[in-house]
């Protein structure tokens, strides 16, 4: 069954016309050759490593998530890094430690436990390995297609609630924060370091959301305050069916960047850990942003970039993003 799926996948793919608009749910091969016969994909690229079937569901959903895809023993030794980090005992060039507003605010000792996120972590050796491992890039590919930046890092060290609810992160489109194009080649990996669930603030999608354009984002209307950089899209509809997703330690999510995701509140006393790397294809162009809904994060980010490192207006989005850009498979083509 399986494999005359893919093999009719393969014929329709070679008669690939134009990107087709939506797919409806299907659930068997026969479902899905016959869909074939109609609808040629957008969103992923022929490869063997992702199963008709998934391809379909990450057209439909715009994401996938894969099972105990990172080891035990490697996530284990990104979580001795970061405690390095938070240690202070390393810090490579560029990276970005960042406090939870609750904390930073407060009149309160900071130590290790307040780092909520570290992010450009390309020159950190050890954690940079994450955005290597061959299981990930395999099915990044499918996706970018074979020369792969990994473009933005972060491992996310969710902080118990303060009480204020600031450790949510609201609903977004990551592609909010990237001048970069086009939006199908782009991927982000997201794995669980632990076990995440509603009660530690587990990643909240919009299933199908990517097929829909980007939207305006900006500071949601929080009572106890916004963490800087978090923009949330306007008009967030909380009607909108979701689904919490909660994965076990070494499960990853890949996820297109214009899905609407977010994060709930962490109820618990632990930190809700999760390492991320977004990768696109090196073949992406860069846009300008100016006149479109994301000029307000460029001026933020020219902002930081002036008040941290003194840089003015010549240091641009643009700039921000081929620095911090590393190869990690094929060639370096554009960005
Ligand atoms: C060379 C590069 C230059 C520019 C880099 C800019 C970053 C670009 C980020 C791109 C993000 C892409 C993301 C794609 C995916 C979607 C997301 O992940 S959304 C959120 C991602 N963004 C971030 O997490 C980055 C935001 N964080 C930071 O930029 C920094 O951590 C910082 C908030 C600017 C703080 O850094 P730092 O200057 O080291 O901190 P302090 O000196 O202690 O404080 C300065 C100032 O800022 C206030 N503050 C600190 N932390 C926070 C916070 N979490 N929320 C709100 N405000 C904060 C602090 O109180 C100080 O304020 P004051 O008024 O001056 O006292
Ligand atoms: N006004 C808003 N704008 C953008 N995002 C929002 C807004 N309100 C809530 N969210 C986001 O929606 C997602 C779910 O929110 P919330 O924390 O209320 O529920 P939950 O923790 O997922 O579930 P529950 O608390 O009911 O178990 C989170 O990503 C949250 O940050
Ligand atoms: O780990 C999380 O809470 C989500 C982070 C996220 O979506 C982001 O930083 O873009
Ligand atoms: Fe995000
Ligand atoms: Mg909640």
């Amino acid at each position: 069954m399986m494999s005359r799926a893919t093999d009719r996948l393969k014929v329709v793919l070679s008669h690939l016309e134009r990107p087709t608009a939506r797919i409806a749910a299907i659930s068997t091969s026969a479902q899905i050759a016959s869909h074939y016969d109609h609808h040629a994909l957008r969103y992923t690229l022929d490869s063997d490593v992702l199963s008709p079937e998934q391809k379909l569901s990450y057209e439909e959903n715009g994401f996938i998530l894969i099972k105990n895809l990172v080891s035990e023993e490697d996530i284990d030794k990104f979580r001795v890094e970061f405690e390095r980090i938070c240690r202070r005992e390393v810090l490579a060039p560029g990276l970005l430690v960042m406090r939870d507003v609750a904390i930073v605010k407060s009149e309160f000792v900071q130590d290790q436990k307040a780092v909520s996120k570290v992010q450009d972590f390309q020159e950190d050796p050890e954690l940079f390995r994450y955005c290597c491992l061959p299981q990930i890039l395999r099915y990044v590919e499918a996706f970018t297609g074979p020369n792969i930046m990994a473009m933005h890092t972060m491992l996310i060290n969710k902080p118990p609630d303060a009480g204020k609810k600031t450790s949510r992160h609201p609903m977004h489109q990551d592609l909010h924060y990237f001048p970069f194009r086009p939006a199908d080649r782009i991927v982000c990996a997201w794995t669980a370091m632990e076990r995440v669930n509603r009660t530690n603030g587990c990643l909240v999608v919009l299933p199908g959301t990517h097929r829909g354009t980007l939207r305006e984002h900006d500071y949601p209307e929080w009572e106890g305050g916004v963490n800087k950089m978090y923009h949330g899209i306007r008009d967030y509809d909380p009607q909108l069916p979701r689904v919490h997703l909660e994965m076990e330690k070494g499960d990853t999510v890949f996820f297109h960047p214009l899905l609407v995701h977010g994060s709930g509140m962490n109820q618990t006393q632990g930190f809700r850990k999760a390492i991320s790397c977004h990768y696109a294809s090196s073949d992406c162009y860069y846009i300008d942003v100016k006149g479109t809904t994301q000029e307000n994060l460029e001026k933020e980010v020219q902002g930081i970039a002036a008040r941290k490192y003194g840089l003015d207006d010549s240091f641009t989005f643009k700039d921000s993003w081929a620095m911090r850009g590393r190869l990690v498979q094929g060639e370096r083509t554009s960005l």
